[in-house]
């Protein structure tokens, strides 16, 4: 992820409206450098797992879906997750490819047991056929044979994603350069590598080439530690809950300097302590206690990519 670390850097030497406060990273980091608090894939207890292929497919699913809950206030990502598992539970069919590509958005809904529509539900439906249209067609209908592709190397699997399903192409343009962000795609191989708990599909010899994945709840976290600092313009766009469109300067700065400033977190721990810390792990942490805090407000932007 190489492309993605160093356009994140990029952006964030440019920044506009994002500043990352070395100091902030500093407090952060001397609060707990040793013992950074690990938290468990699935502490929720919310993600179906057999330990086989319907696994990795019910995760590829998942994540093709996993993005802006905010819309509807009582939506979560859990909701989606849980209502995947069990409508998956009920029949081992329904993530098959020929399946995927027949979805209704109210079919959608009854599958999640969701009683009005989705936030972008069309968009949904239409990433849902794409995926179960390119496993067809390239991967004889399943995402287990993706993983099994990669030769045990995490930032390869991200790069045969999205080679193949532009849905997970989440790039973009910032002052004229191309920035790499690829968020579902990177917390797909996050997920299969914490599901399998680093052994067989989850067996990756790079896992620490990933970063974090930036959403809207993980910049929140951020500026709320002290990592993250906003020009007052921002500050008032997020505290009044008014919409950033997708792409512009302030958009891209929150996710890009998001995934720089974990970056240096994990630089300066590694400095101070001697210990090699992953940015997965500092992802779920940080994650973990933003969706803890509810209160925590945070950027608006209507996107698939997260
Ligand atoms: N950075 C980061 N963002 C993450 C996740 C996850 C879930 N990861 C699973 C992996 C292991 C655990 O068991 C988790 O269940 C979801 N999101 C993002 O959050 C937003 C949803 O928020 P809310 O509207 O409040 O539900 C939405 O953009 C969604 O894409 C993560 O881990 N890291």
């Amino acid at each position: 992820m190489e492309e993605v670390r160093a356009t994140s850097a990029w952006v964030a030497s440019h920044s506009s409206h994002v500043t990352v406060d070395s100091l902030g990273i500093e407090k952060v980091v001397e609060s707990v450098e040793n013992s950074i608090p690990k938290v468990e894939w699935n502490y929720e207890g919310i993600h179906y797992f057999d330990n086989g292929p319907l696994t990795v497919q019910y995760l590829f699913v998942l994540d093709a879906l996993n993005f802006c809950f905010w819309p509807d206030k009582d939506l979560n990502y859990d909701d989606l997750a849980s209502g995947l598992k069990e409508a998956l539970q009920n029949d081992k069919t329904v993530f098959d490819a020929d399946r995927l590509q027949k979805y209704t958005g109210p079919e959608l809904r009854e599958l999640l047991k969701w009683p009005r529509p989705l936030p972008l539900e069309d968009e949904r439906v239409r990433l849902m056929h794409e995926v179960g249209f390119e496993l067809e067609r390239s991967f004889g209908g399943k995402a287990s044979n993706i993983v099994e592709s990669c030769g045990k190397s995490a930032v390869k699997l991200v790069s045969i994603i999205a080679r193949h399903f532009p849905g997970f192409r989440d790039h973009t343009v910032y002052k004229g350069h191309q920035v790499f962000l690829y968020k579902r795609a990177q917390i797909f191989a996050a997920d299969v590598w914490g599901a399998f708990k680093g052994e067989g599909y989850g067996e990756f010899s790079d896992v620490g080439s990933i970063t974090i994945f930036a959403d809207y709840i993980v910049p929140a976290v951020l500026q709320q530690l002290g990592v993250l600092k906003y020009s007052s313009s921002l500050d008032n766009i997020i505290k009044g809950n008014k919409e950033i469109g997708s792409g512009t300067e302030e958009e891209v700065e929150l996710r890009a300097c998001s995934i720089y400033a974990v970056e240096k977190m994990r630089d300066l721990i590694q400095k101070r302590t001697g210990k090699q810390v992953l940015s997965v792990e500092l992802d779920l942490w940080l994650w973990a206690y933003g969706v803890s805090n509810p209160s925590l407000q945070h950027h608006r932007t209507l996107s698939i990519y997260y």
